[in-house]
């Protein structure tokens, strides 16, 4: 194990390359070691750590949708040609490196190990698995420092991996000096029952019937807008106003979707303002990403003018009412490209980050499609798996790809991400019978797991549909815990969550075989199953704990 091609004792190490000086630390820790310093000059792409490459590991992505898991030597990330092709930024930083390499963001771990970046507010930190070794650099890209700034600090741990990442987790809340909001929501979005469809009148419906729930907050998702770019209600929706103060009047929080750092071909402002987009090498509008079927560019958020804009478009939410905003599609905000300064993509997307902060100062920030690490400390939720969907395919290849299988694994390996880093979001609860594919299992399996992590719970059905709403009581029942999971790295998960609302819990968890019995240790669950019958004559069933009224 090297640093900088050193072996390191306690100590200091200074290295001059021919455009950037690094002063290195080497202090030891109880469970390892942490190497921190200074750097200064035109660093681009610099080695900090270099070991020889296991034959079994977890990596984990830079961003929400992309994955957290195990590899074996010799297996290759299978990315979607459609993902790669519409979204390689979404990806990584470096899509190119996928070609040849494997990746692992911020941090990798063994059995024995976990080596990880504490923070990322100037580089992007990664580890290329390029077959014989696992090589950590941080990029820098294009950025020049005429002084010197810190050094992104790398932890290695010696000890368990299940017991390492949690270690790892809580040194980056210590380094970065996270405090994270006491509010832990429980609402509802429109995305995975309406998609694209979605019309005022489907919200209105659910205001109606929401009331039968113990929501916070009623949140619209994608589909409001004019178009991406063009932050304004389209001619399916009332104004701002009406859509947050209906919402505020059925007595829930208003919330609302935006993809902030996205710029769509179509839009008014990519029409008016070429200037404010980033540019590739040839000074065109770098295109960020393929969705709605158009071509995605990004903001430069360090073009003033454009920072304005933004800061305007997130006044206006917030004075119409909006205390909770899902901000998608980040990643576009830290992709490599030309800006007005000429400064890092993390330090821009850091910048954007700051800027929404600002203006909406405590509503929540609800983070989604976003790098991880950069976005510490200035989001208060974070989306930490692909999207779930109405169907969970443990077959199907493939990370991003609407999945409820890899978006209820993604849940249990960055569990320990909650409550120290943000919020974990897993995804939207989907606990409809029909319009699904989903069987009672996987609603189950969902609904618990989410409960016993203390995650966000948000529930995405229509709620005039056959719901199995006692699910939804199970997880909020199922909170409130401190989880740790054993067995990160193999086929069965093991869950245990001390101190929830019903006591503590555990669950054994095979993703793969649905035969796995969901009992989280029935003894400590004494919930009755109540079955009310509405004037309508549907049947609710619904537990209650033993001796609630
Ligand atoms: O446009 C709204 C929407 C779909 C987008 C986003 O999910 C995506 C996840 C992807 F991998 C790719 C993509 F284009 C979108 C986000 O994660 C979803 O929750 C929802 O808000």
């Amino acid at each position: 194990m090297k640093i900088l091609g050193h072996s390191f004792e306690d100590g200091k190490i200074t290295f001059e390359a021919e455009n950037f000086v690094i002063r290195l630390k080497v202090k030891k820790i109880p469970e390892g070691y942490i190497i921190s310093g200074e750097i200064k000059g035109k660093p681009k792409r610099v080695e900090i750590f270099r070991t020889e490459m296991p034959e079994i590991f977890f990596i984990n992505n830079w961003q929400s949708w992309g994955p957290a898991k195990k590899m074996k030597r010799g297996e290759k990330l299978k990315i979607p040609e459609k993902i790669l092709e519409n979204f390689g930024y979404g990806f990584n930083p470096n899509p190119h490196l996928f070609e040849q390499n494997v990746v692992s963001d911020y941090f990798y771990g063994e059995k024995k190990l976990v080596v990880g970046f504490l923070s990322s507010k100037y580089a992007h930190p990664f580890f290329l698995f390029d077959g014989h070794e696992v090589v950590g650099y941080l990029d820098y890209f294009e950025a020049t420092y005429e002084d010197f700034i810190p050094l992104e600090p790398l932890i290695i741990l010696h000890g368990n991996l299940d017991d390492l990442l949690p270690v790892y987790a809580e040194y980056v809340k210590l380094k970065n000096n996270l405090q994270i909001t006491k509010r832990n929501p429980v609402g509802w979005s429109s995305w995975y029952q309406y998609f694209s469809k979605l019309t005022w009148e489907d919200i209105l419906k659910n205001l109606g019937l929401a009331k039968e729930y113990l929501y916070e907050v009623f949140q619209i998702d994608d589909s409001w807008e004019i178009d991406i770019g063009d932050w304004q209600p389209n001619e399916k929706f009332p104004p701002l106003e009406e859509m947050a103060k209906t919402i505020r009047k059925h007595g829930f929080i208003p919330g609302i979707w935006i993809a902030p750092f996205s710029v769509s071909e179509t839009s008014l402002l990519a029409k008016n303002h070429k200037d404010w987009l980033v540019k590739d090498e040839n000074d065109s509008p770098l295109l960020a990403y393929r969705n709605w079927n158009k071509n995605i560019y990004a903001l430069d958020i360090t073009n003033e003018e454009a920072a304005k804009w933004l800061k305007n478009i997130f006044k206006r939410l917030k004075d119409a009412g909006f205390e909770y905003f899902k901000i998608d599609f980040l990643f576009a905000g830290a992709i490599p490209g030309k800006r007005h300064l000429n400064i890092s993509p993390i330090e821009a997307y850091r910048l954007g980050l700051k800027f929404i902060r600002e203006v909406v100062e405590d509503s929540f920030i609800l983070g989604c499609g976003a790098p991880l690490l950069p976005s510490v400390g200035l989001v208060d939720g974070m989306r930490i798996g692909p999207d779930t969907a109405p169907y969970y395919n443990p077959e199907t290849p493939g990370a991003f790809i609407p999945n409820a299988f890899y978006a209820l694994r993604n849940t249990i390996t960055r569990y320990y991400m909650n409550g120290k880093w943000w919020w974990n979001d897993p995804d939207c609860l989907l606990l409809r019978n029909i319009d699904t594919e989903l069987n009672l299992w996987e609603k189950k399996a969902y609904a618990f797991v989410s409960g016993m992590l203390n995650n966000m719970i948000i529930q995405s059905d229509d709620l005039s549909l056959s719901i199995e709403r006692y699910l939804l009581d199970s997880a909020l029942k199922l909170r409130g815990g401190r989880a740790f999971v054993k067995g990160l790295m193999e086929e069965v998960y093991e869950i245990f969550a001390e101190g929830t609302g019903i006591g503590n819990v555990k669950l054994r968890i095979n993703l793969k075989k649905e035969r796995s019995e969901l009992s989280v240790d029935e003894k400590s669950i004494k919930l009755l199953k109540q079955v009310k019958t509405k004037g309508d004559g549907r049947k609710f069933n619904y537990y209650q704990q033993k001796g609630d009224d």
